[in-house]
Formats: C-alpha cells, structure tokens, sequence
C-alpha cells in the first residue's frame, strides 16, 4: 500500500545573483516516513526546506500541499530561532503555543520542555540558554501544536552526544506516534539510524533518493557515509 503525499515539489529553483542554488529540484514527502536530507555544506538543503515551506519564493518549481492550512500542521525547527528577548523558556513556549491559538497551561507546557530536555531551564531567560539548550528549545516550539509534519533543520548539530541521543530518541518516538518528519543531518550514522528514505543533494541538485539499503545495494557501499563520499565527489570532480 502507498502511504499519501504530504507535499508534492516539482522543479524548484532559486538562484542568488548569477548562482543557481537550488537546480530542478523535485521532492515527496509521504505520509508516517522518516525523510532524511543530507548532501554538503552549502549544497542547498536548507534553502529546499525553505522552498518547500513556503519560506522563501521560488524562481520557478511549484509545491502542492495535502492541507489549504499547511502552517497550522507543520512544525518547524530552522537553523536559527529568534525567541522573545527578556523571556524565559516556558514563556517563550507559552507564546508560541498562542500563535497557534493555543492557551496550555503551565503543567503541559512542561511536559513539552521535559521531553526534549530542559526542565531545569524551563524558567531561564531564552537567551541565556547554552546553544544546545537553545536548540532543544527550539524542537519544543516546533512539536508544541502537535504537527502532523515536523521539519527539523540539523536539529543534533552542536549537541553533545547524549542530548544528541535524547534528540534521536525524542525524532524515533514521535514516528512511532505516527508524525511524518523531514530532517537534515551531517552525520550519516544518524541517518542509518533514523530515516527510512533519504535525499541526497549537492550542487543544488538531487544525486540520488531511496531507502538506505536501496541505495547501499545501487551503489554497492558499505556504509551512508561513503555513499556520501562517492557521491559528492563524482560532483566535485564533474563541476
Ligand atoms: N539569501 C541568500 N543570498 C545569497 N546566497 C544565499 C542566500 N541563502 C543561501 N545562499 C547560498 O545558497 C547556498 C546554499 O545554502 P544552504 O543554506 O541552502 O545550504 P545547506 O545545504 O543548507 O548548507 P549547510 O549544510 O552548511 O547548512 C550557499 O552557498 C549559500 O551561501
């Protein structure tokens, strides 16, 4: 059976001045799957997530979504979150949850800091959260309105491996409660261990997409990581 199409993404384009960032890219996103983008810095990842948000207007390329209210049932964890200034963590979340017309109260707020980890910070000022905590902060604001897609921008960069852990553990079990989500990663490991499809861009391009044991068997590696490297370098050498 073929799980539905969240979103649908067809030739997005954009370019910067004379550079063509992101080239032609199409892109699915299915119902209840781990999508896992990875490709180089600067390969154009975050500037596709953008695309496909609505973030960012393309130059060309279209995106159908399986809602006329996508913002209401998708969160979204960016590189860079900008919390309310002066404001604690549980503040910051309260606020937040009223973008989405949503009044929790305290205890349930809680609960959403407690799952991703910041408990004890819960009453710090935002910005005077470590960058880790800052980033689990930002998780917390994305899962608050229990979207149905969750979009996490590298969203165990900069952790220390056991909030990276927590953070793979908090990304496993929200797909076991049947949640679609869309993350990217450097670290390849993770990628093995999280997604159930993967997307690898470079050059603004999509190079290959698949499971990971379909693409291990097409390719005939061991491992993501030299997948990656294989596949990044053909690029290199061909640009
Ligand atoms: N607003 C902008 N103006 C000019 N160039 C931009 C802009 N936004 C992105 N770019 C360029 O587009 C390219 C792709 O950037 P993007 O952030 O999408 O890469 P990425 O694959 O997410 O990289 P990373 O893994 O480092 O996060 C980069 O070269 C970046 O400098």
């Amino acid at each position: 059976m073929f799980a539905k199409t969240l979103i649908e993404a067809s030739g997005l384009t954009k370019s910067y001045g004379s550079r063509t960032v992101v080239d032609g890219v199409d892109l699915e996103i299915r119902e209840g799957e781990v999508l896992a983008i990875i490709g180089p810095n600067g390969a154009g990842k975050s500037t596709t997530l953008d695309l496909v948000l609505q973030l960012r207007r393309p130059d060309a390329g279209r995106v159908r979504y399986w809602t006329q209210e996508p913002a209401r049932h998708i969160g979204l964890q960016l590189q860079s979150t900008p919390f309310f200034p002066g404001f604690t963590a549980l503040e910051n979340l309260r606020m937040f949850a009223a973008f989405y017309g949503l009044r929790l109260p305290d205890s349930e707020l809680m609960r959403h800091l407690s799952r991703c980890g910041l408990e004890e910070a819960a009453r710090t000022d935002a910005l005077r959260l470590s960058g880790g905590q800052q980033k689990r902060l930002a998780i917390a604001m994305a899962l608050v309105h229990g979207p149905k897609l969750i979009v996490l921008d590298e969203p165990t960069a900069a952790l220390d491996p056991r909030a990276r852990r927590d953070i793979r553990e908090l990304i496993r079990s929200l797909a076991d409660s049947g949640a679609s989500i869309v993350f990217t990663s450097h670290d390849m490991e993770e990628v093995h261990k999280l997604a159930g499809r993967l997307m690898l861009i470079s050059g603004g391009r999509v190079r290959a997409s698949g499971t990971p044991e379909e693409l291990l068997d097409r390719y005939q590696v061991d491992s993501l990581e030299e997948l990656y490297i294989r596949l990044t370098d053909a690029d290199t050498q061909a640009t």
